[in-house]
């Protein structure tokens, strides 16, 4: 076959790959390769139909936006085209250098010209959205589709807290305001799922699952999870998905302000109260843009969102216009991007690991990756129903996923490369640490090992979550110390710690008197601690150091939480019944309870305090409300005496006040108090009532 047959026909097959995969992602929310593998082939069709321009066909997915119309929702057709953004291929830094060059050449700037003026923004990982708003109001959204026509989303978007339904009038045009809205305004962002919300949202999904639920499934990204629930036939379902928005640019505008640059647009948008990125700033020439390529990927991974680059625009809206557009994108704009967050390796081995808590967590150990900025060895499969779920089984090929300080994990097996004879993963049912029998309860997703401090994996992290900063505060104890104390088995116990003696430490290899002596110190000084330190420290199950703060609060003393039973529990604010049970079942345990009489004996102390229930303090029931200024006591110390002695403090009067205190300037308030005739004191009268 002659050069141009073969690379008529590998466009051929790369059109249709790349159509089946663009159905996937954009259609079903269901991507089956990471966008790495994606833009390669995106990328080699591009690079065939340049050399052998004969091959270029008008539905290539090279002349086209992604997206299709789903089934089940109106379309709209985008008064202006909803583009993409031309992609810049020097993922280092210095790429914005290549951009910078090809604008300058492009304006035909000479080298003594200044620099351009561009506009810098992060990319965030969504769904392009259309906001229409008329005289103000939000009366229609539609996502980008193909370009040319979307969906309407407009009932599953006005679940979206940030996103205006109104817009608000800014002071007055030409006077510092923006004036008011436009008559026509369309807002153009992105709808991205937090982090956070994400792995929370898939957090329940996984409980679902595990509870039996069918037709539930977990999301790949964030991305994902929002492009799914935005595309949502049911709203119901779709606001109990939490989405954020960003806004980065605009359709069709009638009426309004003039603007001449990009950057004027994002501000007078911010101030109508549309949501913009704080991240977005101006720059002027090519080492500016470096510089924040730098910026943004070193702060990354501490994002609360996925961005997978930077965007850069031409700040000025008539060189934006001098530069035009090709088929699909505008040639005033580049996409920068960073290392992919997700990529494909393959499963060398399943591993199953043990928890501080007992849990068991398939790991699969993978051929070195590097996505998200680092190489990746292992990658969670979380539980046994998701590893079952996903299917992933040793020589599998893979995608992972590490976005942010998440676990990196398996998000899904690409099917059609696993190799004949792989064989289904099984959870264990004894532990692999040490042999007690694994089980997994009803109705929870993880097996758990019953060994308990006999096990020493959760010997380990029992040992090591009692001794950390925010627990007992031992210093010097760390990982290594800690593991070559449990393998020399000198420490069985946790009282074991506080038994250790000079010889038996320097007796360990690598520990000299020095940091023995080191040691014994920082053991010594951590035996006088605090009771929701030392809660803390137990490592129970489910309660973190706000939940040992209210225990230690409410009860005041530990034999009192020891022996509460779970309705006592029950009492405590914030507590609620699978906390509670826990907390129960952990002090029911003779072995825990002997572990804590022996770290007593062992000399760990705190200073016990008298229980403090809500209903027992001078004001618990009262509603006092807080007015002009107070002689002595600033708004927030009164707020805080008030409410250790149990009053509430409310932000308005109403006929449920008990008392309003008011200072100088006291205003409205005052005048209400009268009118409803609720108890007015002064500074001293405040300080009279909370000495009861
Ligand atoms: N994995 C798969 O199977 C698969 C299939 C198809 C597409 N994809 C992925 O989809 C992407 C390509 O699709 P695309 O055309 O939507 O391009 P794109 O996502 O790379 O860029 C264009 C989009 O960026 C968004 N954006 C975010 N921040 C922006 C900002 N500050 N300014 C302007 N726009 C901003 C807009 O929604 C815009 O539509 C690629 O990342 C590709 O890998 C993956
Ligand atoms: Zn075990």
């Amino acid at each position: 076959m002659s050069a141009p047959a073969r690379a008529a026909e590998r466009a051929d097959a790369l059109r249709e790959l790349l159509h089946h995969h663009n159905y996937r992602y954009y259609v079903l929310d269901a991507p089956e390769i990471p966008d790495a593998e994606y833009d390669k082939l995106f990328r080699e069709l591009q690079a065939l139909e340049t050399q052998y321009p004969e091959l270029h066909t008008p539905d290539s997915p090279t002349q086209r936006v992604g997206g299709q119309v789903l089934e089940g929702f109106a379309k709209v057709r985008h008064k202006v085209p909803m583009l993409s953004i031309r992609t810049e291929t020097d993922i280092e830094a210095s790429g914005a250098r290549s951009f910078d060059a090809r604008v300058r050449r492009e304006l035909g700037l000479q080298e003594s010209d200044p620099p351009v003026e561009y506009v810098a923004e992060l990319k965030f990982d969504g769904l392009a959205l259309n906001l229409r708003y008329e005289h103000g109001v939000l009366v229609q959204a539609a996502t980008r589709g193909d370009g040319e026509v979307g969906e309407d989303v407009t009932q599953n978007i006005r679940t979206i807290g940030q996103i205006p339904l109104k817009l608000h009038s800014v002071g007055h045009k030409g006077k510092g305001g923006v004036g008011a809205p436009p008559a026509v305004l369309e807002v153009r962002g992105e709808v991205y799922m937090r982090r956070d919300d994400f792995e929370r949202l898939n957090e329940l999904q996984r409980e679902k699952i595990a509870k039996g639920a069918k037709n539930e499934k977990t999301f790949v990204n964030p991305r994902n999870a929002a492009a799914g629930a935005v595309r949502q036939l049911d709203p119901a379902i779709a606001r109990q998905r939490p989405l954020s928005f960003y806004a980065y640019g605009w359709g069709e505008i009638e009426g309004g302000p003039e603007f001449s640059t990009h950057y004027e647009v994002l501000q007078a948008l911010k101030a109508w109260g549309v949501p913009v990125s704080e991240r977005v700033v101006l720059a002027r020439g090519a080492e500016d843009l470096v510089a924040y390529h730098q910026a943004v990927g070193r702060d990354r991974d501490s994002l609360p969102f996925d961005i997978d680059g930077v965007v850069y625009k031409v700040n000025s809206l008539a060189l934006q216009k001098q530069m035009g557009f090709v088929t699909r994108e505008p040639r005033w704009a580049v996409a920068h991007k960073f290392p992919a967050q997700e990529q494909l390796t393959t499963v060398e081995a399943i591993a199953v690991y043990v928890g501080r808590t007992g849990k068991l967590t398939p790991v699969a150990h993978l051929q070195p990756v590097f996505v998200g900025g680092v190489t990746v060895t292992n990658a969670t499969l979380h539980n046994e129903d998701e590893a079952r779920r996903k299917d992933v089984r040793v020589g599998d090929t893979v995608i992972v996923r590490r976005a942010g300080d998440v676990i990196p994990e398996v998000v899904a097996v690409v099917a059609d490369k696993r190799q004949p004879g792989a064989q289904p993963f099984t959870m264990p049912h004894t532990c692999p640490v040490c042999g007690s029998a694994a089980v997994r309860e009803e109705g929870e997703a993880d097996y758990r090992c019953t060994g308990g401090l006999f096990c020493s994996a959760q010997r380990k992290h029992a040992i090591l979550h009692f001794a950390q900063r925010r627990a007992m505060d031992i210093e010097g104890l760390g990982e290594k110390l800690v593991d070559q104390m449990v393998d020399a088995n000198v420490i069985r116990v946790l009282p074991d710690l506080y038994r250790l003696g000079l010889q038996g430490l320097v007796a360990l290899e690598r520990m000299g008197e020095k940091s023995a002596l080191n040691l014994l110190a920082a053991l010594e000084k951590s035996k006088a601690t605090t009771l929701p330190r030392f809660l803390y420290g137990l490592g129970i199950r489910h309660v973190g150091e706000a939940t040992a703060r209210d225990l230690a609060r409410h009860f005041g003393q530990l034999d009192a939480i020891m022996d509460a039973g779970v309705e006592q529990l029950l009492e405590v604010p914030d507590v609620g019944p699978i906390v509670a049970e826990s907390i129960h079942a952990f002090f029911q345990q003779p072995h825990n309870r002997e572990v804590i009489e022996q770290l007593r004996a062992c000399g760990v102390h705190w200073e016990e305090g008298a229980p403090t229930r809500p209903a027992q303090l001078p004001l618990a029931g009262k509603t006092v409300v807080l007015t002009g200024t107070l002689p002595t006591l600033s708004r927030d110390e009164a707020k805080e005496l008030l409410e250790a002695a149990g009053a509430k403090v409310a932000g308005s009067v109403s006929k449920k006040t008990d008392y309003v205190v008011a200072g100088a300037e006291a205003g409205s308030k005052l005048d209400k108090a009268r009118e409803l005739g609720v108890a007015v004191l002064d500074e001293d009268g405040l300080r009279q009532l909370l000495a009861g």
